[in-house]
């Protein structure tokens, strides 16, 4: 599992009082940083590649501003080229996010997706969901 700790911005605060939904994807995709050094380890964007294919967030609880929040990134199945996460955002240790999304392994110069190399493969398979 991959954990991320972040604080909460007052301006990602809404008029309701709670964290905007907008915000809550890209506090999931700041979790998968190491996921995207482990693919593009000189973080060049010219060789970038992961895509991003589907995601579907589930909102459990409302989350506030004033504590901090923790992101848990599991890896749920490895494809050939594709690969799914399974994501879970708590704060005050309780779930209030859980997010599925699979990204695909894409030659963006080429325009084609590519298997995942063996190397990565290995990493990837030490933080798989039990
Ligand atoms: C990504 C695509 C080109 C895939 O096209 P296609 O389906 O034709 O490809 P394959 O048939 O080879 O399939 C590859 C692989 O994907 C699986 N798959 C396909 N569709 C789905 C689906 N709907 N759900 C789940 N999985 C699917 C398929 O089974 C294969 O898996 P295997 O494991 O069996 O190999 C095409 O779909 C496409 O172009 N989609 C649009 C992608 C897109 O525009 N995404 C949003 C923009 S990208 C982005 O947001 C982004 C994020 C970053 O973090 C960046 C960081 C730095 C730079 C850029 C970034 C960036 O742009």
């Amino acid at each position: 599992m991959y954990q991320t700790t972040l604080s909460p911005r007052v301006s990602e605060t809404d008029g309701v009082g709670h964290i905007n939904n907008t915000t809550l994807p890209v506090w999931f995709e700041a979790a998968r940083n190491p996921l995207f050094s482990l693919f593009t380890p000189d973080h060049d964007f010219a060789k970038w590649k992961m895509v991003i294919i589907k995601t579907t967030l589930e909102f459990v609880k409302q989350i506030y501003f004033g504590t901090d929040v923790e992101v848990r990134v599991w890896v749920k199945r490895i494809g050939n080229s594709s690969l799914e996460l399974y994501e879970e955002l708590y704060q005050n240790g309780e779930v209030c996010a859980k997010n599925a999304v699979t990204y695909v392994n894409y030659n963006l110069a080429e325009q084609k997706s590519e298997k995942i190399p063996e190397a990565i493969r290995a990493e990837l398979e030490k933080h798989l969901y039990v």
